[in-house]
């Protein structure tokens, strides 16, 4: 019975890994769709504004998720929402939200996290995997994958928005606690497009779940 989830910049590939680790270890995958999010483009257009309301959006979405998905017992998350606040955070130094917004949320995500430790189940994720990718890569992915408010054509300044969220992931990875973790190569290990990185990168994260049965037992 494993609950895992996926931690990662914007384009690391966290939907795909998602999908094959589902299928290997034969769980349910939650996904966060973009298409049907009515307030991402909002917010693409004028972060000021919408900053906020899309962190409580997602706030709720992931927290639906999680309490799903630790209840459940056994599946894979495509995003945390224990990396929401690196990117509310980066949002609000950014001057997309002022000192009572970042209040707001931050009391409200303890609150719900809190709700989520006092769970009779299971507490916590078995595993975190981080997909690290360079900033070159993260930028290649969303070029390719071609999200149109993502781009930086249409947003010139999304490019000191992407490199500052990707350099802060590190910092982030180190910090948490919450879970056992592993970081994945996503430049070494293309796992979308090559299969042997696929296989590789299966291996490594069933290899870290048995070490950890191992620890457990
Ligand atoms: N907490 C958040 N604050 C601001 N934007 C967010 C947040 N979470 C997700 N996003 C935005 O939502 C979109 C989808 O993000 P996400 O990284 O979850 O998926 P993705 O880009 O499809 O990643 P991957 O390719 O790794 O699956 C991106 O445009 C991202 O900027």
């Amino acid at each position: 019975m494993t609950v895992l989830v996926l931690a990662g910049t914007i384009g690391a590939g966290k939907s795909s890994l998602t999908e094959m680790l589902a299928e290997e270890l034969e769980t349910q995958a939650f996904y966060e769709s973009v298409h049907d999010n009515k307030v991402l483009p909002l917010f693409y257009e004028n972060p000021q504004k919408y900053a906020f309301l899309l962190q409580i959006y997602f706030l709720n979405k992931r927290f639906d998720s999680i309490k799903r998905a630790l209840s459940d017992n056994n599946n894979v998350l495509d995003r945390s929402i224990y990396e929401d606040s690196l990117l509310f955070h980066l949002n609000a130094d950014l001057g997309r939200a002022d000192e009572t917004e970042v209040e707001v949320y931050d009391d409200l995500l303890k609150n719900m996290l809190e709700e989520i430790d006092s769970l009779s189940f299971k507490k916590r994720p078995d595993l975190l995997i981080h997909v690290k990718v360079s900033f070159d890569k993260m930028l290649e992915r969303i070029k390719k994958r071609g999200r149109q408010f993502e781009q930086l054509e249409y947003d010139p300044s999304l490019y000191d928005y992407y490199k500052e969220l990707n350099s802060r992931y590190d910092t982030w990875f180190e910090a948490f606690d919450i879970c056992p973790k592993i970081q994945i190569d996503g430049d070494k290990y293309d796992f979308v497009e090559n299969e042997q990185s696929k296989i590789q990168v299966l291996q490594q994260i069933k290899a870290k779940l048995k070490e950890i049965e191992g620890e457990n037992n």
